[in-house]
């Protein structure tokens, strides 16, 4: 007898084939052709994509549930709200999401991460840090018994909390930050204080207005000493009243690029008081006389809800938005047809020049790489996390440094990847209808948060020179840098055929290369002369690189990994080409890393321009299949450019119609300003 997940799941399949074939019967034609003309199967790509079947459709399944709440889906349209209007409808949604949430009583996060990206298309809720960030930090940081008092108030939504950690004088140096939270054996408290308007928290989510609680990091004293950036649970409003407490100045930060949906706040403390065991006590506790205990052996580990987000971002903000604007611009590309390649020939679909084949397949396979890349890493915070718990914290430092490169480079390539998509769909890209302005402004931001992107590559890039010099000391390395201790090919061994291995080969010697050589230059620098602080900082446009150049290798070697691993020859085709175009576009981007030092030919180099090109004609058969296997519905896409059915032109007339500025006719504006000047010398005419 089939589980009740089982019928379930059968019975989104049926329903998802009627409304695949209701919509079919209504396709642009050209999508139609498209649609017809493929190598492959898209469902088994779109499984390979969501890890197997089973995930593919438990995942729908989860999107149906969501999309057929009508107060998640119905209402306004979102380009048509103010900032304001946006906040409140997000709220409204957060809180029925939260209805359903116990509804359908989720026991898998994962559905619960579904449900919610379904709920809020390419916006963050006002209580997005609440499940994101809060309950994280409280279960990573607290002892058994906060985890007990704590986890199930915040989990039943008798509080909602977020993560206050950035200043308004500092965000990425940490240690800088100037919140004080001084113990008081008197009393056993801890009293907040900001003694300066740079140490005004300012920027965390959902502060502003929404949120009553907020893990607060801190500097402790205590004795008179201070022991650096901790963990504190703090009460900010009343539960009664939700007003904030004495003691505490909160408010919203104002109008953003985007994120229009959360409100951003600051928050100022005024030697505010809260209880001893308000602190996270798992690294460290302060005891009732005011010791000091240190529990763990990694004084970072507290920073875990970073390494958290940073983890889970690289699929879940970077791979997913190069994604969707990828599946937009496409789709788009595919039915605009515009100017002519032959003369009294039809004006040719734009996806049939090679410029914008050019423009888009290497976007695309950057997409594919940022996807199994971002779902590898997440599963590696979920293995190395649950060492943490169980005390063995040796590979966070590789984590940490891997999550941060990662982080960095694929939401810098997908937010200029989201504006390249904008640009290739001509002047409806600027349209709002397009949907790329919201996808963008979404992405953007996570160049920033959770550590700014540069600063995130010297992260890297620190983690890279000391595992150099430990390989250099005849240490045998593991894990992502192993090929730091082995030994590396000189030449490259690219042919016509472009292996997979030979391409994976290039970038490891481009990565290890670049690193041997931005340690000897460290040494140069440090050996005329300067401190190791200065060599670091005249050395660190070359380490950036560096951090690219390994993290760059990691995404080819994931995505090779991934495309030996897939059965099926259909998908197997399509996926190494994308992953020979991924390669080579970044070999083509990045070519004197390859040539510097001979490793690249010539030859090589004329026969890596050639296929590139080549693939680009390979690509274009399956362009818009490639895309539709990433399965993103047409609510999530927001996007009437990138609509399944590709009936553009129709569906832009009728959105347009529907412009407030189009009710009433005549505007009121005409009257108050227009009007006056039309008419000043009406006499004369
Ligand atoms: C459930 C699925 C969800 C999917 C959805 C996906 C995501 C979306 C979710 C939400 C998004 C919505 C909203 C956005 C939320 C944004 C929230 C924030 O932005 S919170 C604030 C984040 N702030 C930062 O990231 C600050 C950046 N700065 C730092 O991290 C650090 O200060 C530093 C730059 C890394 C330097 O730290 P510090 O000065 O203390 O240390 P150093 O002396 O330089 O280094 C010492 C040592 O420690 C290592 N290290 C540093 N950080 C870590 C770490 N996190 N983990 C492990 N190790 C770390 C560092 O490398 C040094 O090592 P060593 O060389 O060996 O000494
Ligand atoms: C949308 C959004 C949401 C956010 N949400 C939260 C939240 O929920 N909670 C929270 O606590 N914070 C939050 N933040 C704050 C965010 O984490 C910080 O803005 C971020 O960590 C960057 O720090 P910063 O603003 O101090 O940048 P800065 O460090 O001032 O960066 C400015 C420039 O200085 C450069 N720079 C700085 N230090 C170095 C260095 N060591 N080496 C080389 N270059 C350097 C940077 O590369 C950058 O070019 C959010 C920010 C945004 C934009």
């Amino acid at each position: 007898m089939p589980s009740v997940d089982e019928e379930l799941v059968s019975l989104s399949e049926y329903y998802f084939s009627i409304l695949y074939t209701v919509i079919m019967a209504n396709i642009n034609p050209d999508l139609q052709k498209e649609r017809q003309n493929g190598t492959f199967e898209v469902e088994k790509l779109t499984n390979v994509l969501d890890g197997d079947k089973f995930v593919t459709d438990r995942r729908r399944y989860v999107e149906s549930l969501a999309l057929n709440e009508k107060e998640l889906t119905d209402g306004p349209d979102y380009n048509f709200m103010s900032r304001k209007e946006r906040y409140v409808n997000s709220l409204r949604k957060a809180v029925h999401f939260l209805k359903c949430c116990n509804k359908y009583n989720f026991e898998n996060p994962a559905d619960v991460y579904m449900f919610e990206r379904t709920a809020f298309p390419n916006e963050v809720s006002p209580i997005g840090l609440h499940s994101a960030m809060f309950i994280p930090t409280l279960r990573g940081q607290g002892t058994k018994e906060q985890i007990e008092k704590w986890v199930p108030l915040a989990e039943n939504h008798q509080i909602i909390g977020t993560y206050v950690q950035t200043e308004l004088g500092h965000g990425t140096f940490i240690r800088g930050l100037e919140t004080t939270a001084t113990y008081d054996p008197k009393t056993e408290e801890f009293i907040l204080n900001s003694p300066t308007l740079t140490s005004t928290k300012w920027w965390p989510g959902g502060l502003g207005k929404t949120c009553n609680y907020a893990v607060v990091m801190a500097l402790l004293y205590t004795d008179g000493k201070n022991y650096g950036m901790h963990p504190f649970i703090v009460q900010l409003r009343s539960l009664d009243t939700h007003e904030a407490l004495p003691g505490l100045a909160i408010g919203d930060i104002g109008p953003k690029f985007g994120y229009d949906t959360i409100d951003n706040g600051f928050l100022r403390f005024n030697h505010y008081r809260i209880p001893r065991m308000n602190m996270l006590m798992k690294s460290a506790q302060v005891l009732e006389d005011g010791t000091y205990i240190k529990s763990t052996k990694n004084d970072k580990s507290s920073y875990g809800a970073m390494v958290f987000i940073r983890s889970v971002m690289i699929f879940g903000v970077a791979a997913r938005g190069l994604a969707q604007a990828c599946t937009i611009a496409i789709r788009y590309s595919a039915v605009r047809r515009q100017s002519e390649l032959k003369k009294s020939q039809p004006e040719p679909q734009i996806l049939d020049y090679q410029t914008q084949q050019y423009k888009l397949f290497p976007l695309l396979a950057s997409a594919y790489a940022m996807w199994f890349t971002g779902l590898q890493i997440r599963d590696l915070y979920f293995t190395v996390n649950y060492d943490i718990q169980q005390g063995d914290t040796e590979r966070l430092p590789e984590l940490h440094a891997l999550s941060s490169g990662l982080k960095s480079i694929t939401t810098s390539m997908a937010s200029w990847g989201i504006e390249r998509c904008r640009l290739a769909c001509g002047g409806h890209g600027y349209s709002a209808a397009s949907g790329l302005p919201k996808i963008y402004v979404n992405v953007s931001p996570a160049c920033t948060y959770e550590g700014e992107n540069t600063v995130m590559l010297l992260q890297c890039a620190r983690y890279l020179m000391k595992a150099y010099d430990a390989a250099k000391n005849g240490q045998k390395l593991s894990g992502s840098v192993d090929y730091l201790s082995e030994r590396i090919s000189l030449r490259s061994s690219i042919t016509s055929e472009f292996s997979l291995a030979s391409l994976v080969d290039a970038y490891k010697h481009r990565a290890a290369r670049m690193t041997k050589e931005a340690s000897e230059r460290l040494g140069r620098l440090q050996a005329c002369g300067n401190d190791p602080e200065d060599a670091w900082n005249l050395n660190s446009v070359v380490l950036t690189k560096v951090a690219e150049a390994h993290c760059h290798y990691y995404m080819v070697l994931v995505f090779e990994s991934i495309v030996e691993s897939v059965e099926d020859d259909g998908v197997k085709e399509v996926l190494k080409q994308l992953c020979q175009l991924f390669a080579l576009f970044g070999i083509h981007e990045n070519l004197g890393d390859f040539i510097q030092d001979g490793f690249l030919s010539n030859e090589q180099m004329v026969l890596v321009k050639q296929k590139e090109l080549s693939l680009l004609s390979d690509i274009r058969r399956n362009a818009v299949l490639l895309v539709d296997a990433f399965d993103i519905s047409d609510h999530l896409l927001g996007s009437i450019l990138g609509r399944f059915d590709g009936n553009v032109y129709e569906n832009l007339f009728e959105w347009a119609k529907t412009s407030p500025l189009n009710k009433p006719e005549v505007q009121e504006s005409y009257v108050k300003y227009l009007w006056p000047l039309l008419n000043q010398n009406k006499s004369k005419l």
